[in-house]
């Protein structure tokens, strides 16, 4: 068979592969409605079902990865489910999710990783604000950066959590690749200004000493902000990522250029729907201690006698009074595990205060 023919023969396939695809995922999809009309069904008039399961997202995409045998890779795989379940979802009822604006930020590309394209995505300006429209209601949801794997805490998340009530209900994690953009007005040579989030321009503080030593750093409120900033202006760059760079219709002039390849950025979901086990939870309290000699150990105890492992503690002002401090904790779990229930009780004992924030499935992608 001539190379042509065999294109041919083989285009066909994919054609008729794709409509059984096509027909199977919208089966998929009329049984996502159906699911919706069961949920809603057995709850009195008026009520509103809970038509996100995060608990149910995060099964079926490592069941999917489980039974992957390739060519595709599992991560690409679960991508794939990612954006069919976003769709599915979206018939169900269109999720609204607040993120840390402008468009084109890592907090989006978070959202989109977690939720997929199918969400109503809605910019705010500020940690703090995304807080307040996740409590007012006018999101489901909200996505806020919490830590970087090289710049550590982020502090504004961590102290909106002591001011508003809100449930995690999930974590997103994210490989931050940080590139310099220019605008069609400045030349490679020619750059005296570069704009980033104070974050990003720490992550990169050891290329810009070798790179660009010279050069004002402009610390500004997103990496996307600094990539809409250059695009009119003269002389500048920013550090943002690619999509921000796509979005602006920026160069790139240096690829990757964060001190650290494993640079990585965790985010966290805030809702007010509390997330049933899945068997590979963490979850997240804040607890205040008595201000006493051995209060960090007796904190800590309860951990190690169950043998629970805790994947981070960070400590902050408690804001109610001078030298006194919380402490952010989070460990792997369901507060419904019988051994996690007995940690936080015997926490409890101890403590001043003890607020769970939640147990969401660990990130799946
Ligand atoms: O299983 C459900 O509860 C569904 O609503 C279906 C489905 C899916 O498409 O698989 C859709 C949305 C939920 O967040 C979880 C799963």
């Amino acid at each position: 068979m001539s190379d042509e023919a065999q294109l041919k023969a083989l285009r066909n396939r994919i054609d008729s592969i794709d409509e059984k695809i096509m027909e199977l995922i919208s089966e998929r999809a009329a049984c996502a409605q159906t699911v919706a009309h069961v949920k809603q069904k057995s709850l009195p008039e008026g009520t509103k079902p809970v038509f996100y399961r995060p608990e149910r997202e995060a099964w079926v995409l490592k069941h999917i990865m489980e039974l992957n045998k390739g060519p595709l890779d599992n991560e690409e795989m679960a991508r794939l489910f990612r954006e069919i379940m976003s769709a599915c979802l979206a018939l169900e009822e269109p999720l609204r999710v607040a993120y840390l604006g402008p468009e084109g930020t890592f907090t989006q590309a978070a959202a989109i990783k977690h939720f997929g394209h199918s969400v109503i995505s809605v910019p705010m300006a500020a940690i703090d604000e995304i807080f307040r429209e996740v409590a007012a209601g006018a999101v489901q949801f909200g996505v806020v950066p919490v830590e970087n794997s090289t710049e550590g805490a982020i502090n504004h998340t961590l102290d909106s959590f002591l001011e508003h009530d809100m449930v995690i209900c999930g974590e997103v994690e994210l490989r931050i690749h940080h590139h310099l953009l220019i605008g069609e007005n400045t030349k490679t040579d020619k750059i005296s200004r570069v704009y980033s989030h104070a974050q990003s321009l720490a992550q990169c503080r050891k290329w810009l000493d070798a790179h660009y030593p010279n050069v004002e750093r402009v610390a500004v409120s997103s990496n996307a902000d600094a990539a809409r900033r250059v695009k009119g202006e003269w002389n500048s760059a920013a550090i943002a990522g690619d999509m921000a760079c796509e979005l602006y219709g920026l160069s790139k002039i240096a690829e990757k250029i964060e001190d650290r390849p494993d640079n990585s950025t965790r985010f966290l979901i805030i809702g007010s729907q509390s997330v049933p086990p899945t068997g590979d939870d963490k979850t997240s309290i804040i607890v205040s201690m008595r201000n006493k000699p051995g209060a960090l150990h007796s904190l800590l105890q309860p951990f190690h006698t169950n043998g629970i492992d805790l994947s981070r503690i960070e400590t902050r002002p408690s804001r109610s009074g001078k030298w006194t401090y919380v402490f952010f904790i989070d460990f792997f779990g369901h507060h419904a595990d019988p051994l996690i229930k007995d940690v936080l009780e015997k926490i409890n004992d101890e403590s001043v205060a003890l607020k769970v924030l939640g147990s969401y499935p660990k990130a799946v992608l």
